[in-house]
């Protein structure tokens, strides 16, 4: 059977999934037959998860799994495991690349020099175009005819008003491309198609959604389109993260570098790799782990989260004009009932009411009935976009 490979590289995981051919007519009706993720690479614990098409926990067995694993060994991992894989071919693949710079604003089928040319923006998105990218080579050479698409973050971000994009910075600077290009656009691009699904008739011309992942962003959706969104010229701007700052004056970097003697590399360290949730609590970047303990540091790293995302909100509600609905999405958003408790408290002086028991239960509308701006949970699904963006590109449907 033909099916399409998605693949969703991070700085620390490898999102997979496959999608027999069959369903790719529709966004709906596409339906992995796997979808898994290779989670901990490049120095966490390496673990790896399988699910079937039904949600459910499938044992596989890609051999043991070393005590520190690369992308590269990953994908080396999950490529002999699709050749055992009885009854299928692949007819394409689907790649998630996090910054598609000025030139490229919808998924293209990648050619060398299309590689070459994003490879360029590695130091732009430095934990995640190079993973990005790293797989398409080696599946070139084993698949030589068969399309490879690349599905760009930045795209839904592409039609936003200048005003959203530019920086008060010299013409010349904006008119080489430094702009803002915002992230997650691919899991955007899917809430906004299934909101009408989960919000039926309720106003949704002003929408902002929260992707509360590893990565962090807000987006501001005006009647379907992007206008605003928290993430700028690289995917550190905005809310603080796991491991990134997020917004900083940017006269404490020059301090650092002038005062202190910071050197570049130190300084990209820090802010991609050592603030965050993790910086600040000392403890963890990951939100299950701050949220159980009962460290004072833990508390303080989560209490500033909510509020940095809530100013964010403010900001995004004032791009829009008011608020009609907040979507929370990705692990947090989707997750961590405590967060999102937090961040609609913040949000009580927009209209937004939450129901604390419905907010518990991480499911669809968590607002009360009466709450003049509707709050929800709705999962989001990278992979299903790319699939669909994959088949379209490549002639498939
Ligand atoms: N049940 C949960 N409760 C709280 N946080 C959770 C839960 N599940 C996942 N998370 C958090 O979600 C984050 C990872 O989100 P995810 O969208 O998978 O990240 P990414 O795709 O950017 O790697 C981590 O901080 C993790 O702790
Ligand atoms: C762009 C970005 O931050 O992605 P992720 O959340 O997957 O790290
Ligand atoms: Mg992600």
């Amino acid at each position: 059977m033909s099916h399409i490979l998605t693949l969703n590289s991070g700085s620390s995981s490898l999102k997979f999934a496959l999608y027999p051919l069959a369903g790719a007519d529709s966004l709906d009706t596409l339906t992995p037959r796997y979808r898994g993720m290779f989670s901990g690479l490049n120095g966490g614990t390496p673990r790896l998860k399988l699910q079937d098409s039904e949600g459910r926990p499938v044992a596989v067995d890609m051999g043991e799994l070393p005590s520190r694993l690369e992308l590269p060994d990953a994908m080396a991992h999950l490529l002999s495991w699709l050749e055992d894989l009885p009854d299928l071919s692949l007819a394409a693949v689907g790649h998630r690349v996090v910054h598609g710079g000025r030139d490229y604003q919808q998924p293209v089928a990648v050619t060398p020099e299309i590689t070459a040319a994003l490879g360029e923006l590695e130091s732009l998105a430095p934990l995640h175009q190079p993973f990005c990218l790293a797989p398409v080579a080696p599946l070139a050479e084993r698949h030589p005819d068969m399309p490879q698409v690349a599905c760009f973050d930045t795209a839904f971000h592409a039609n936003q008003p200048e005003v959203a994009r530019q920086f008060a910075l010299p013409r010349e600077m904006t008119q080489r491309g430094l702009v803002r290009y915002g992230f997650h656009g691919l899991s955007y691009d899917y809430i906004n198609r299934v909101l009408p699904r989960h919000l039926g008739d309720a106003r949704r011309e002003r929408v902002i959604v929260a992707h509360l992942g590893n990565g962090a962003s807000l987006c501001a959706i005006r009647n379907g389109t992007s206008v605003a969104t928290t993430m700028g010229f690289t995917a550190i701007e905005g809310m603080p993260m796991g491991t990134r700052s997020g917004s900083l004056d940017p006269g404490l970097v020059l301090h650092l570098i002038q005062q202190e003697g910071m050197s570049a590399e130190a300084l990209t360290e820090t802010l991609y790799k050592r603030s965050g949730l993790l910086g600040v609590s000392g403890i963890s970047s990951d939100m299950r782990e701050l949220l159980a303990s009962p460290a004072p540091e833990a508390r303080e790293a989560v209490d500033l989260y909510a509020y940095r995302a809530v100013c964010e909100i403010g900001s995004l509600a004032a791009a829009l004009g008011g608020l009609d609905q907040l979507v929370f999405t990705a692990g947090i958003g989707e997750h961590a009932a405590p967060v999102r408790e937090a961040i609609c408290r913040g949000c009580e002086w927009l209209g937004l009411e939450l129901d604390s028991d419905a907010n518990q239960r991480d499911t669809d509308q968590i607002s009360t009935a009466d709450s003049r701006v509707g709050a929800w949970v709705i999962p989001t699904d990278e992979e299903r976009m790319i699939a669909w963006y994959t088949a379209q590109v490549a002639g498939l449907v």
